[in-house]
């Protein structure tokens, strides 16, 4: 018994082969152009290589232009039709015969002349897309100052861009990538990939965000910061295409807890992973607090989390968190091949299976983040953080 998906599969192919035979019982030969400009006519020679040149063409032109250019051919080359009209039934030969019919009189040097242009149109539209098919241009997103938003091969590619403050993510940035989320998510890219510019991935939260706000409004500041946390948060949690990090070097705070939402994490193997939290009097974020230890395990998470352990691109490799280390030197080279591939397969098929690997977690991972917003606000009102803070900037502390 016939399987009703491959009975559909061998229908569709029966009617492709049909629809292949018809288009090559209406192929015929054709040309390029090359008039004299005093009399606008063209040579038979001009004639005869532009049949050449049809031959060559690369891609169908369709039904309708085939048509065209037999009647044409026909006209140049025998006159008027005269033959006798077929039969109703005779799809293929009654199309061509109306296609002659229809020029009429037109006289034979005409005709060429109008085969021999149109020929000359089909090979500079073809060579013009073959051009842009061997370089796709990357298209550059406009309004962003502190990231750089691309889009090329199916791929929106958001890059952190402070490289001169180590890419820290000012309050400006958190609102540019939510921004640049929300349209990657609507544009037709199939992926997304969240990288960084020069040396380092990112340093985490700018810590100037803290020393901002204007005496006795911490509080407003740190209410302010929550609202602005947990919606940046929010926008990976439910972002719903493959959302990719390329870890081109040290990664510090925000910007290693993000990647328990990324869907994949390559890294170089000058990247290192580092959530200092306990050390700036903070909690973490970006829902770490239930993602690392599901990925990792308590015991790896409690270092990480609570103890700063800093992790080297092959430990984090090893504990789950990164999905592939890569060596600096061929970093860039073969992640964005393999990206390339990938960004070439089914879009809705990733996208809902993405929200298969994720969706039922979402509930929660929104609920997680608010709790840890909730956290982070008051932490950030405390000496213990303040401490911190006013010690970076004296430049008695660095990580
Ligand atoms: C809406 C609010 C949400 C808040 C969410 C909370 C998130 C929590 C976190 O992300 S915690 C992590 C915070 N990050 C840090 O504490 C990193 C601080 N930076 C450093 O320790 C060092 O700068 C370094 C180790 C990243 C790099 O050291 P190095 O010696 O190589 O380079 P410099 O220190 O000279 O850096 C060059 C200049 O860049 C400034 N800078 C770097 N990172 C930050 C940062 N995160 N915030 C603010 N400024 C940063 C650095 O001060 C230098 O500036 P200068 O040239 O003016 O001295």
């Amino acid at each position: 018994m016939a399987v009703p998906a491959l009975t559909f599969a061998r229908s569709l192919c029966r009617r492709r082969l049909r629809d292949a035979r018809r288009v090559q019982a209406l192929c015929i030969p054709a040309i390029h152009l090359h008039m004299t400009a005093a009399t606008m006519q063209v040579s038979q020679q001009d004639f005869e290589k532009a049949q050449e040149q049809l031959k060559l063409l690369k891609k169908d032109p369709g039904n309708e232009v085939k048509l065209k250019l037999y009647a044409l051919f026909k006209q140049a080359t025998e006159g008027p039709c005269n033959s006798p009209k077929p039969g109703m039934l005779d799809f293929v030969k009654k199309a061509k015969w109306d296609a002659w019919n229809s020029l009429g009189n037109l006289s034979q040097d005409n005709a060429k002349q109008k085969y021999t242009e149109l020929v000359s149109s089909l090979v500079s539209a073809e060579s013009s897309s073959q051009v842009k098919d061997a370089a796709p241009e990357e298209s550059r997103h406009d309004g962003y100052e502190t990231i750089i938003v691309t889009t090329k091969n199916n791929i929106t590619k958001i890059m952190f861009n402070r490289p001169e403050r180590k890419n820290a993510i000012s309050h400006k940035m958190y609102r540019e990538i939510i921004k640049a989320l929300e349209e990657a998510a609507k544009n037709d890219s199939t992926i997304a990939v969240i990288t960084g510019n020069g040396e380092y991935y990112c340093s985490g939260n700018d810590l100037n965000n803290f020393t901002n706000a204007e005496a006795g409004e911490t509080e407003k500041m740190a209410k302010n910061g929550a609202v602005l946390l947990k919606e940046f948060v929010a926008h990976f949690i439910d972002f719903p295409k493959p959302l990719i990090a390329v870890v081109n070097g040290p990664a510090i705070g925000i910007s290693v807890t993000l990647l328990g939402l990324c869907d994949i994490v390559y890294a170089s193997d000058t990247a290192t992973f580092h959530t200092p939290f306990s050390q700036l009097g903070q909690s973490p974020e970006g829902c770490s607090s239930y993602l690392f230890p599901k990925i990792m395990g308590l015991a790896k998470a409690n270092e990480m989390l609570l103890f700063n352990k800093k992790l080297t691109a092959a430990e984090a490799c090893a504990q789950g968190l990164v999905t592939e280390v890569f060596p600096d030197r061929t970093f860039q080279k073969e992640v964005w091949a393999r990206l390339k591939a990938y960004a070439s397969l089914p879009k809705n098929s990733l996208a809902v299976s993405k929200q298969l690997l994720r969706g039922l977690e979402k509930e929660k991972l929104h609920a997680v983040n608010n709790q840890e917003c909730e956290v982070l606000k008051e932490r950030w009102l405390s000496d213990e953080c303040l401490n911190a803070i006013v010690s970076f900037f004296q430049k008695k502390s660095k990580l």
